[in-house]
Order: C-alpha cells, then structure tokens, then sequence
C-alpha cells in the first residue's frame, strides 16, 4: 500500500502549530503565534499574545483605543517573546514561524537570542513604520525572512472520529 500523500509538509506543520497556539490567546481583535524550531526540527519553543503573569486576562484591559494606560498595548506580551522566553535550550540557528510579521521590539528579541530565520504568515501591518524598523533589525543581522504561501487553504482537526 502506498503512503499517504495528503501528510502535513513541515512548513503547515509547523505553522499550523504557531496558529493552533494562537487560538490560546484571549486578545479580542488579533490572535498571533510562534512556533520556533531548532536545525533537527525539533520545537523548542511556543508562545502565543497574552499578558505577564500575575495579570489577569479578566480585570486587564483589552482595548485598543483611549487613555494608553486602558489599552492592552502597555502590558501585553508579544507570541514572539513568549515563544522565545519559554524556550528549553539555546535558539542559535534556529527558525521562528509566526502567524504575522514580528514587530521591531520582537525582532531585537529574535535577532539577540541567535534566530536566524523568520517564517511568517501574514503582513497586515506592513505599512506600519514598526514594522519597516523590524526588516531593517533583521536584515541587519542577516537574519532571513520568508513569507510562507500556504498551498492548503485549511487544516481541520476533527474529534469526531
Ligand atoms: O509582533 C507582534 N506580536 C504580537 O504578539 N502582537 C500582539 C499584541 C497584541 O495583542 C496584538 C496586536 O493588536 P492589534 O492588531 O489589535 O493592534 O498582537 C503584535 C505584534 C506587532 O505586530
Ligand atoms: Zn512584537
């Protein structure tokens, strides 16, 4: 019998993985997450957007607009940084997939802990300026970046069966 032909690439699957950590996050309007592997392809890290421990998803502000200090912007942790700081070994050499593009301040964080290469999903904020320091950040270091085009449309999970 022949195998299957219709298996997960690594590329789906692990951004399949950063995506299926971001369903963690509590965030209303943007769910994003990281999946980083090392060069045997082994996961050595995941993180999704959440705040710091000790915050509470509940009584921390989620909104976007308004007083700075009453949006979630001061206080959330980036899927890239949470992906990194819960890493189990060294990332030197490593790739990070992600569901969107790393903004500059996750792109110092994955340049200085030895990421060498960025696979993401989507760019919706590409025109931010944040978002053109994050290339400069990462070209600078000769990290590469790939937009990952993914064949499949979906990858359903069925408990069903
Ligand atoms: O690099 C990033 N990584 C990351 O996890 N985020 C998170 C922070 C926020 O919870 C959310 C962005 O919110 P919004 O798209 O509503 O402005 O995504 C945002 C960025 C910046 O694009
Ligand atoms: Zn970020």
């Amino acid at each position: 019998m022949p195998k299957r032909d219709d298996y997960l690439s690594w590329d789906e699957y692990f951004m399949g993985v950063a995506f299926l950590s971001g369903m963690r996050s509590k965030d209303p309007s943007t769910q994003v997450g990281a999946c980083i592997i090392d060069k045997e392809k082994k996961i050595i890290g995941m993180g999704y957007n959440g705040f710091p421990l000790g915050s509470s998803d509940d009584e921390m502000p989620w909104g976007k607009t308004g007083d700075f200090l009453d949006t979630k912007y001061p206080y959330v942790v980036h899927a890239e940084l949470n992906a990194i700081l819960n890493s189990i070994k060294s990332l030197k050499e490593s790739t990070i997939y992600v569901t969107h593009f790393p903004c500059n301040e996750c792109a110092k964080a994955i340049v200085q802990s030895g990421i060498k290469k960025v696979i993401y999903f989507s760019d919706k904020h590409k025109n931010l300026e944040s978002t053109v320091a994050s290339r400069t950040i990462l070209k600078n270091a000769g990290v590469e970046i790939v937009n990952l085009k993914m064949e499949k449309k979906k990858i359903v999970i069925n408990f069903k069966d």
